[in-house]
């Protein structure tokens, strides 16, 4: 039963909190958050670890990227490469059976893919399965399309799992939300998505730990 759990984070965290009340509270399947990552060090997510006792790390793209050349292609991809490998290595110190991804704004590239050991990876993504992949602003462009169509539009959230191409990946949980154009602000629609990323993100990891224990 239950899970070692990675979670990589960018931002506020506010879906990693999500992740350690659900541990708190036996919601989270007898899965254990062993670590948090962060591609920033001004995540919040950190000091919301550090609140939980979970031992965290920062591990930056820019340390690898900020003595290259804006225009050295080859160079950063080089870097890009070194990034990945090294945060393998660190997730791997702790021999996770599930990678989470809650608000982790860099794209896992092959290196990374091919060298986590096969490691389930799942995502949470605030937009639903083939509608605006590959962005870190879903929320905004969906809100927009429906003001500027002036038609209800389908949207939300979903978690899935993570391959190469980025938000293609099986979905585990998705969160269907209606939104009415000129009925309520970017913000007030944007708040109705965190409410439901907070409850997907828990639904997704249990399902993943679930699914792995019947490999
Ligand atoms: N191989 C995969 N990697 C990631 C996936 C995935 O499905 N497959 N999901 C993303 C999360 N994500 C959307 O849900 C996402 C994250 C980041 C980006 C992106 O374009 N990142 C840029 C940097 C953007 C920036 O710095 O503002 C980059 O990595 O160069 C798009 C979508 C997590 N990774
Ligand atoms: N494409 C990835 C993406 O847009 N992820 C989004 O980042 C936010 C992180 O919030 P948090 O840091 O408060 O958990 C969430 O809205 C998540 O869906």
């Amino acid at each position: 039963m239950g899970g070692r759990i990675t979670v990589l984070i960018s931002g506020s965290g506010s879906n990693l909190q999500a992740l350690i009340d659900a541990q708190k509270e036996g919601k989270l399947a007898n899965g254990e958050i062993v670590r948090v990552i962060s591609s920033s060090k001004k995540a919040y997510g950190l000091t919301r670890a550090e609140n939980a006792g979970i031992p965290t790390q920062v591990h930056s793209l820019y340390n690898y990227t900020k003595e290259l050349p804006k225009d050295d292609k080859e160079g950063r991809k080089n870097a890009r490469v070194s990034f990945e490998q090294d945060l393998c290595e660190l997730i791997l110190q702790n021999e996770p059976d599930l990678i989470v991804c809650a608000g982790w704004l860099l794209i896992l590239g092959p290196t990374f893919l091919a060298n986590i050991g096969g490691i389930p990876i799942i995502n949470l993504h605030p937009a639903l399965p083939g509608a605006f992949d590959g962005t870190t602003h879903a929320i905004e462009m969906a809100w927009k399309r429906c003001q500027e169509e002036s038609e209800p539009l389908i949207a939300g959230c979903m978690v899935h799992y993570v391959i190469e191409e980025v938000d293609k990946g099986k979905p585990l949980v998705v969160k269907e939300l209606q939104i009415i154009p000129g009925e309520e602000t970017l913000e007030q629609y944007e708040q109705r998505v965190h409410e439901a990323e907070h409850i997907a993100i828990v639904e997704g990891t249990v399902l993943a730990l679930n699914s792995n224990k019947k490999i």
